[in-house]
């Protein structure tokens, strides 16, 4: 995607042969700024302080994060020591654990002389099939909200979308926001509400910087403010991203993902999860088994922001000494989602609909 005219993806590698770059999403919407990873180290910490965030844009890190470790020691112990560093950044997004199962898979056959160039050549192939799959994903739910926009008495198509599920999610492109970038890029008549995603606000700080920067309509709502609106008619559909759904189309999201699905269910408003394949844990049929990630107590406590003079400030807005809870994501059952948009086209958040799409997958 572009920003003041110069086309960037989130991660690339860096020019010296030996560093990864990424967009410090921590600065962002007030700094648009590039970080330079070296170590194995520092990819880990991008992916907990949240440097990079967003479930393909964190299996993409991990991958290059593989590579940086290799330059340092190609030995086996060395691979298998990055990897349990790096799994052991987030819990929830399983895009982690396969980027890394797959770099594995193909540098541990491989003579540590060889691994290092192999490791830099796939990380960068699973960052070009990220892109590819976002791109279909969006054209597949650009099919949605064409349909939507054909039904409608005039006026946009009003989208709610929660958290960041967007470019800055993905390598580019993003997920959930894919299609909504290209039936603006097409000409429809479409409006974002985004939810502000409390508590690190990355509907407020990333979706309206990212919608902003291409000129897509959109408002910032709080996070309690979807199920008035779909009461009043006026969200079209949903559509969010996911960190992890379960072979049986049950979805981990960002937290009050679940919330927005049953305000939506009891209002007959479409809710769509967008992913791509790399997303869904095989391995699990029951959303409840999916781990979720619990987060520190300050995030709820004190709101971060920026004074007049660029400065990051803090905020205290709790009870002085009342504890908080913080898990940063929740499940929603499949029975309250309409249906899934993946890069192999929309299907039913079902065991059925999935094993449809991806056939392989039950052999
Ligand atoms: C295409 S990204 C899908 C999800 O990763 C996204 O919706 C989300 O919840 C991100 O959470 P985050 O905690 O910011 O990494």
């Amino acid at each position: 995607m572009q920003i003041n005219g110069t086309a960037y993806r989130t991660i690339w590698p860096g020019e010296d042969g030996a560093s990864v770059e990424i967009i410090d999403q921590t600065l962002l919407p007030h700094v648009f700024e590039a970080a330079v990873l070296r170590t194995l180290d520092d990819a880990a910490r991008a992916i907990v302080t949240m440097q990079v965030r967003g479930a393909p844009l964190i299996g993409a890190t991990a991958a290059y994060g593989l590579w940086l470790a290799l330059l340092a020691d190609p030995s086996d112990e060395a691979l298998d020591r990055a990897a349990e560093v790096l799994l052991a950044t987030r819990p929830t997004a399983v895009n982690l654990r396969w980027a890394i199962n797959d770099m594995l898979a193909r540098l541990r056959p491989a003579a540590p002389d060889t691994r290092v160039a192999m490791a830099k050549a796939r990380a960068g192939e699973i960052c070009d099939e990220d892109v590819e799959t976002c791109r279909s994903i969006g054209s597949h739910g650009l099919a949605l909200i064409e349909k939507i926009a054909a039904g409608k008495q005039g006026g946009p198509v009003n989208i709610l979308t929660h958290c960041n599920a967007g470019w800055l999610a993905t390598v580019d492109w993003g997920t959930a926001l894919a299609p909504i970038y290209m039936a603006f890029n097409k000409g429809i008549d479409v409006h974002v509400w985004v939810d502000e995603t409390r508590p690190r606000n990355q509907g407020a700080a990333l979706t309206a910087y990212e919608l902003g920067a291409h000129g897509v309509p959109h408002r910032i709502i709080v996070d309690n403010a979807g199920g008035h609106l779909m009461q009043r008619g006026q969200v079209d559909m949903c559509i969010v991203g996911t960190d992890r759904t379960t072979a049986s189309g049950d979805v981990a999201n960002k937290i009050g993902t679940y919330l927005k699905a049953l305000a939506a269910h009891d209002n007959d408003v479409p809710f769509y999860v967008a992913l791509p394949g790399t997303t869904i844990d095989w391995t699990l049929h029951d959303g409840r088994d999916i781990p979720i990630e619990e987060r520190g107590a300050e995030e709820v406590t004190r709101m971060a922001g920026r004074d007049g003079r660029g400065g990051v400030v803090h905020v205290d807005i709790a009870a002085p000494g009342s504890p908080a809870g913080n898990p940063a994501f929740d499940v929603t059952p499949a029975r309250l989602v309409t249906g899934l948009i993946t890069e192999r086209g929309v299907c039913a958040a079902s065991a059925e609909g999935l094993s449809g799409l991806y056939p392989e997958q039950g052999r």
